[in-house]
């Protein structure tokens, strides 16, 4: 398994652009797909995630051009039925098998959602249930997935207590129904800035969701959605990597073009680190962030930035006192369990983190040392482990490709802002 070891660093006020956002790309393909016409996305970011996405739109029967590197053009699906079953593999992608079982539910013909191992584990039950319920035929709760559609609409009750894809997901796919659905949500939705995300790209395609309270919305019948001109915003997950960069290594960052308007949760994560010591300052697109004195814990809800906890527990471990992190039971379904796997992988290294199933307590200030970590087959704590190696050169991270899900430059990106990292060679 590939390994890779942080090896020095010499970060000195880096600007840092990242690529395009993984969450709006994968939000406009799944759109793109059901649009009338040819939508057309730059900045779109070239990831593990977005190829399968890619490649699951096309399955569907849209058509998608690549006109240059993080160009492409997609042109929508115009007959629902497909001669042949379809076949989708959505790889680890949480998000795709949400959306896109949804949006095969428009089909008329038999559509096979399947996924990598890691993923197969994931909760799907809730998307299946619910589904069923708006007059698709699903045969199981667990991927592989066969159903065939096409989906109808009506009255359902969905569980957004798990995480808030189910919901993103039903939203996309409920747009070309054949009659009104109601969305009767159940339990506390988490990551609820999310819902505001979908509902803004679909705003974009033309598209209508009414919310009629707080725990109900309506998604208008046969909905014609029109293709887009899109240029992706930034990644607001993966920039926290280069700000806890930056406060580790005791020096500034800036991030050009932030998104700094994004409705997602993670987009305000710099005001977490405000919160923390680090100074803040926003020069039009630009956010600048540097480190002042050494970082406080502080207790914070994470409950809407589920994807930013590892950057954040990292960070805590270097700051003076406790940061006690909460409302984050739903991290246990991720790529790993981001609550068990994060926190025991970074007690290997003498840190002091305590958890349970809905929380994290980090002590900061321990005296750390070396230690292999595994990613877990999790991108986000592979991301996060290698900043430990600011303070902790040596550092070693096995399964270290997992960063390919969503961020394959990422090492190529640290080594532009002064972070040498090497692969190491594993005993065959
Ligand atoms: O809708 C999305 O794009 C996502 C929603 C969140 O998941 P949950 O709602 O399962 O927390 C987030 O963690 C995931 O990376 C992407
Ligand atoms: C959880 C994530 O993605 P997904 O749920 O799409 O696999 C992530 O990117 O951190």
């Amino acid at each position: 398994m590939p390994k890779r070891q942080v090896v020095s660093h010499t970060i000195d006020s880096p600007t840092v652009t990242v690529p395009g956002s993984k969450y709006l790309a994968n939000r406009y393909i799944a759109l793109a797909a059901i649009a009338t016409g040819t939508t057309r996305l730059s900045n779109l970011p070239q990831n593990d995630d977005i190829e399968a996405a890619l490649e699951a739109i096309s399955q569907l029967g849209a058509v998608v051009t690549d006109i240059e590197p993080g160009v492409v053009e997609i042109q929508g699906i115009t007959h629902y039925s497909l001669s042949d079953t379809a076949h989708i593999n959505c790889r680890d992608s949480g998000t795709l098998s949400r959306f896109i079982t949804a949006v095969a539910s428009n089909l008329s013909s038999e559509v096979v959602v399947d996924a990598s191992e890691q993923m197969r584990q994931r909760p799907m039950r809730e998307v299946s249930q619910s589904l069923r319920d708006l007059g698709v035929s699903v045969d199981s709760n667990r991927l592989p997935i066969t159903l065939k559609g096409p989906i109808k609409g009506g009255e359902v009750e969905l569980d957004t207590s798990r995480s808030s894809q189910y919901l993103s997901g039903l939203l996309i796919a409920c747009l070309k129904a054949e009659t009104e659905t109601v969305l009767m949500l159940k339990g506390k939705t988490v990551s609820s800035s999310y819902i505001q995300l979908t509902k803004n790209a679909i705003e974009k395609f033309g598209g209508v969701v009414e919310e009629v309270s707080s725990t109900q919305l309506k998604v208008p019948a046969n909905q014609q959605l029109k293709a887009a001109d899109i240029n992706i915003a930034s990644d607001v997950v993966s920039s926290s990597y280069f700000m806890a960069a930056g406060l580790l290594a005791e020096t500034s960052v800036t991030l050009n073009a932030f998104d700094f308007d994004s409705p997602q949760g993670e987009s305000k994560f710099y005001q977490v680190l405000e919160k923390m010591g680090a100074a803040v300052e926003r020069h039009d697109s630009q956010l600048f962030l540097s480190y002042q004195r050494p970082l406080s814990g502080i207790t914070v809800d994470m409950g809407d930035m589920p994807d930013v906890v590892p950057t954040l527990v990292v960070l805590a471990m270097f700051a003076q006192g406790e940061t006690h992190i909460t409302n984050i039971a739903h991290l246990a379904f991720k790529e790993s369990n981001r609550i068990v796997d994060l926190c025991d992988e970074l007690n290997k290294l003498g840190a002091n983190i305590d958890y349970d199933e809905d929380s994290i307590r980090v002590k900061g200030g321990q005296t750390l040392s070396l230690a292999e970590l595994s990613s877990c087959h999790d991108h986000r704590l592979a991301m996060s482990f290698a900043l430990i190696g600011i303070k902790l050169p040596g550092i070693t991270i096995t399964d270290a490709q997992a960063v390919e899900k969503s961020f394959p430059r990422y090492w190529e990106f640290l080594q532009q802002i002064g972070v040498e990292t090497q692969v190491v060679a594993t005993a065959s």
